[in-house]
């Protein structure tokens, strides 16, 4: 069956549709999804400001019920959506069901959340007038998301939206659109007003732009590249619209002489590999100092000896594939540079040839240790958003320290140590939005602000009660009495 898109509160073909394939056995099909094109898009975003008016003043309990409802429908088909993403975006199972499980918990945050948004009331500096500061909301939201998290990602986005009165017009990454396409399923059952919701799938090269600038849109959340984010902010800033990006990552993992040598290991493991390193908040640089420098290459090598590479929905993988052809050929090429420019393997480096189904290979590589490398070295600038990790040697915390903060990047940033003073200073001098001790630097909590500074984040904080300052407007009311 074809997947169409959602519009108006009806279900519309596209104007062609596009395979979804799944990373682990490109030969499965998994669906034909709808294309959108400008015209569609337009429909779409009319659509949703048409119905700004009855969601904006529909009441919070109505909008609390909605998110509960959807919520709840996420959890109680957590199986099945795990299959789907893990199928459609080669995380593991286990990975799959937990970004499940976090969606649904998100829409159930936002549930209480939007009955909790509060204003103030300020004595005014003139006698006899009154000062109230409430939130409205902001109007139409275009949402466009990345492929690595296909339902958590525009549920941190979609929630707070429509918990805070605002119409959406979503548009997922077009290497994933099933779990999307579920997602605005279950919203569309969830009995909100037809038009509040929209779902446009299609290629960001073709739809996105219209999207951006489309004048019924009033404001951009978009997750993905640091080159697509830069474009939108520029528009954005044109027509005055009010954008939210959330980029890249060179996320650095310090680990000290007096790290727990088993915990770093451990740690290091997850944030650089788990998820194939798909993540915006993976460690790709290690950076270690001399005393336990070869102790820790030697037992990560050996921790990451036993992760099992494979199909992602098989009993027993830790690592599944690259999302795509071109996503493994980005990895590899990463490394090739790295090892032009003198890095040495220390595990891993090469495809995983890998036939799950009876046909073509998956996208499959091997989690790669690369040791020797320096801060300057591109391995250590660029993201390359693959299972590969780069380890720099440092003399002591000061270098550590300084290392970790030489990236245009400054999403999360963690440090190994039982050093007290130096977990503590690294939590206030660490350029980064998030930043963990003894904790892998990817894996976070959905109630609490997520986001970097410089080249990784710009505008207002993602989730928690944070999200509000992005996706409400501030109106100061002054009442002569
Ligand atoms: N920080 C993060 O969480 C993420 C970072 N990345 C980084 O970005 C790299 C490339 O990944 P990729 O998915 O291609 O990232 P992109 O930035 O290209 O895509 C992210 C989203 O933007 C859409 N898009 C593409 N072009 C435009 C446009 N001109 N206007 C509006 N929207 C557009 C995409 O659509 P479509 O895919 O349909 O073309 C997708 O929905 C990765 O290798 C990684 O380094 C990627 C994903 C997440
Ligand atoms: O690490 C996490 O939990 C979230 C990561 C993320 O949002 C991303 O990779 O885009």
């Amino acid at each position: 069956m074809p997947y169409d898109n959602l519009i108006a509160g009806a279900w519309h073909a596209g104007s062609s549709y596009g395979e979804n394939r799944n990373p682990s056995d490109p030969d499965d099909v998994i669906g034909l999804y709808a294309q959108a094109d400008a015209t569609q898009l337009d429909v779409a975003a009319q659509a949703a400001q048409a119905a700004f008016a009855t969601w904006s003043t529909a009441g919070i309990q109505a909008r609390s019920d909605a998110l509960e409802r959807i919520g709840v429908e996420i959890l109680a088909r957590k199986d099945e959506l795990a299959e789907l993403l893990a199928r459609e975006e080669g995380k593991t199972r286990p990975e799959a069901l937990g970004e499940v499980m976090r969606a649904g918990s998100i829409f159930k945050f936002f549930a209480g959340e939007c009955l909790r948004l509060s204003g103030e009331i300020l004595p005014s500096v003139r006698p006899g007038v009154a000062v109230e500061i409430t939130r409205e909301p902001v109007g139409v939201i275009g949402i466009i998301t990345p492929w690595n998290f296909p339902i958590a990602i525009p549920a941190w986005k979609i929630a707070p939206a429509l918990a805070y009165g605002n119409c959406v017009v979503f548009k997922p990454a077009d290497l994933v659109p099933g779990t999307a396409w579920i997602l605005a399923e279950i919203i569309h059952r969830s009995g909100i007003p037809e038009g509040v919701f929209n779902l446009v799938m299609g290629r960001g090269s073709v739809i996105g732009e219209p999207l951006v600038n489309h004048p019924a849109i009033a404001a951009v959340s978009f997750t993905g590249s640091v080159e697509v984010g830069s474009r939108i902010a520029a528009q954005c800033a044109q027509s005055g619209k009010k954008v939210q990006l959330e980029m890249g990552g060179k996320n650095p993992q310090v680990v000290l002489d007096d790290a727990d040598l088993d915990q770093a290991v451990e740690l290091c493991a997850q944030s650089a590999f788990f998820s194939t390193g798909q993540r915006c908040t993976a460690s790709s640089r290690l950076i270690v100092t001399e005393g336990i420098h070869e102790r820790f290459i030697a037992a990560l090598a050996a921790r990451m000896a036993r992760l099992q590479v494979g199909d992602a929905l098989a009993v027993g993988t830790d690592i599944g594939p690259a999302v795509s052809q071109a996503q493994m050929s980005q990895d590899l090429r990463h490394i090739d540079i790295a090892l032009t420019e003198g890095a040495t393997i220390a595990a891993g480096g090469t495809p995983v040839q890998c036939h799950t189904g009876s046909g073509k290979a998956g996208y499959f590589v091997a989690p790669t240790l690369l040791a020797g490398t320096s801060p300057a070295m591109r391995i250590n600038r660029e993201e390359v958003f693959g299972p590969v990790a780069s380890v720099i040697r440092v003399r002591d915390y000061d270098e550590a320290l300084a290392v970790a903060n030489d990236t245009q990047f400054g999403l999360s940033a963690g440090i190994a140590t039982t050093s007290l003073k130096h977990a503590t200073h690294f939590k206030r001098h660490a350029q980064a939005g998030m930043v963990m001790v003894n904790l892998p630097t990817a894996g976070v909590d959905y109630h609490v602000p997520f986001g970097g500074r410089k080249a990784s984040s710009y505008g207002p904080r993602e989730q928690g009660r944070y999200a509000q300052e992005f996706f409400t407007t501030v109106k100061t009311a002054y009442t002569l009495a």
